[in-house]
């Protein structure tokens, strides 16, 4: 391990549901203590891809490569739908991912970082969706592992947390936390990503920073970069294979 290595390499993936492919030939490395994000249209693959980087499926091919320390905890992992398990308050469900990793002290400092401390002692069946999402977010700090992955951390959370969220995303790159996440919010991707990826159908059409992305289209911001580099309508979900 170097601190120029990337911390986690992927090369050559493919996936597939059967007999379709969502994902073809996607290589990507994944820096220490930036943010890359996925950005794509809806059923791109941006999902199936990062949960094959958070390790929670094998890809059908193609190989995924964790560069980083030894930790109890390597990457933390916040999914398109949290869900806990009811009967539990926020403080419990916290207390319970930290007693895992040996971290017991660590769930009120992680309910304050995304501002769920006065809802510590409610259940969480009782959370809103957008809280649930934070409480999400909290869970995937635990145990302060080198990558977080978020699969759209601001969906369904109002403008001000959304952007809190993504702030937090940033100041844990800051402090050398490596960032994956995927989001449909272009703003909030433009304000703190640091590489962006661009998935279509399956495949990464661009890659760079916002900087180079907007100077290669010749454009003012991400979303006219996003509008440039998906080929072909933009009203109608492309669904891979298939159509059902
Ligand atoms: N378990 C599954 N079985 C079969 N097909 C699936 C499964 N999960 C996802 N797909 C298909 O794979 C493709 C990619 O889905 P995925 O959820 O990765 O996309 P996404 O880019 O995350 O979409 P969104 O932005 O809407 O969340 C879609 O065509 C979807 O229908």
């Amino acid at each position: 391990m170097t601190e120029t290595q990337p911390i986690l390499e992927a090369t050559g993936i493919d996936h597939d549901y059967g007999t379709v492919s969502v994902l073809q030939d996607i290589s990507l490395t994944v820096p220490r203590g930036s943010v890359t994000a996925i950005i794509g249209p809806n059923g791109a693959g941006k999902t199936t891809l990062i949960r094959a980087l958070a390790g929670l499926h094998e890809p059908t091919e193609g190989e995924i490569t964790y560069h980083g320390p030894e930790t109890a905890r390597q990457i933390g992992y916040l999914p398109q739908h949290p869900a806990f398990r009811p009967g539990f308050t926020c403080r419990e469900t916290l207390q319970f991912y930290a007693s895992l990793v040996g971290d017991d002290d660590a769930a009120m400092e992680k309910l304050a970082r995304v501002g769920l401390e006065d809802a510590a002692d409610r259940n969480v069946e009782a959370l809103s969706g957008g809280m649930t999402r934070l409480l999400g977010v909290a869970q995937a700090t635990i145990g302060d592992p080198p990558i977080i992955v978020l699969d759209e951390p601001g969906s369904g959370l109002d403008p001000g947390m959304s952007m809190h969220v993504f702030d937090v995303a940033s100041a844990l790159a800051d402090e050398g936390v490596s960032i994956l996440l995927t989001s449909h919010d272009l703003e909030l991707v433009e304000r703190i990503a640091d590489e962006v990826f661009v998935l279509s159908d399956g495949q990464f059409v661009q890659h760079g920073s916002t900087a180079e992305l907007r100077a290669r289209f010749n454009a003012d911001s991400l979303w006219s970069v996003y509008e440039n580099a998906i080929e072909g309508d933009l009203d109608t979900v492309r669904v891979q294979g298939e159509h059902a």
